[in-house]
């Protein structure tokens, strides 16, 4: 018996190395933290939003990860920035496979841009550069540090009262990392704020009246998740929405 399957979209990209062709990536920390809740990460390398039908049936849930790529701001009705590092690979599929999650009531969860991604898919706007609005602070990771300062605590969020989210981190605030340049200017159609940053950015949101679990964070629970409570609560809600999709596979197969 395999374990339930979730689905991590690679991003594609130009390595700086003697081989010229391009590779399909995925960075191992969001393969891990699934295999850590004895859950099977599959990639599907080169599917694309025509695949979306067929493959969806086949996992148990959809872990959008973060990725140095931006959502292409044609998505949005916007214009890339020339300093924009895009994945237009990446955005085909997943604008479909978001919906098709929600729809098909796989347990969806987005980190970083995968938030970003779920906003976008669902008729939402990203501010590309949240640093340059005015009033809203320096999102971005201090990028000559080591990981461990890069990916550590940041900033506190304000978690929405009688949320899950509050749940996950026993109360209505909590520390984030903060690793990003985008983020949510409108927000998507059906989608509910539940965590904010000190500015006012949207943090997490949820697809109300989703079949099962349907969440995105602009944080990283999948770092040093077993060691810090909040991202490990996190973590479980989504493993456990997936074992239990793929409890009902199985039943009914
Ligand atoms: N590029 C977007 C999304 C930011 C994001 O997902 N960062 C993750 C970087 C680390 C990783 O690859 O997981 C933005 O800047 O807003």
């Amino acid at each position: 018996m395999h374990k339930p399957l979730v689905w991590l979209p690679a991003c594609h990209r130009n390595l700086d190395l003697s081989d010229p062709g391009g590779y399909i990536v995925l960075a191992d920390r969001y393969a891990e933290a699934v295999a850590e809740m004895d859950l099977q990460p599959v990639l599907f390398p080169l599917a694309g939003a025509g695949d979306v039908d067929a493959l969806l049936p086949l996992v148990d849930g959809v872990l959008l990860t973060g990725s140095p790529s931006n959502v292409e701001a044609t998505h949005y009705g916007g214009t890339a920035l020339p300093t924009d590092l895009l994945d237009p690979r990446r955005d085909a599929l997943t604008m479909r496979l978001v919906r098709a999650a929600i729809d098909s009531a796989v347990p969806l969860f987005g980190v970083c841009r995968g938030l970003q991604e779920i906003n976008v898919a669902l008729g939402g706007t990203l501010h590309q550069q949240v640093h340059a609005q005015e009033g809203l602070l320096d999102h971005r990771e201090p990028e000559d540090e080591p990981l461990e300062v890069q990916f550590g605590h940041r900033h506190e969020i304000r978690i929405e009262a009688g949320s899950a989210l509050e749940d996950w981190a026993g109360g209505t605030t909590a520390q984030v990392n903060s690793l990003h340049g985008q983020g949510i200017n409108r927000l998507g159609t059906g989608l509910v704020a539940e965590a904010f940053a000190p500015d006012g950015l949207v943090e997490a949101v949820r697809v109300q009246g989703s079949a099962s679990f349907a969440y995105g964070v602009q944080w990283h629970p999948e770092w040093r998740h077993a060691t810090t409570p909040f991202y490990a609560r996190t973590f479980e809600a989504f493993a456990r929405a997936c074992r239990e999709r793929c409890a009902r596979r199985k039943s009914s197969a």
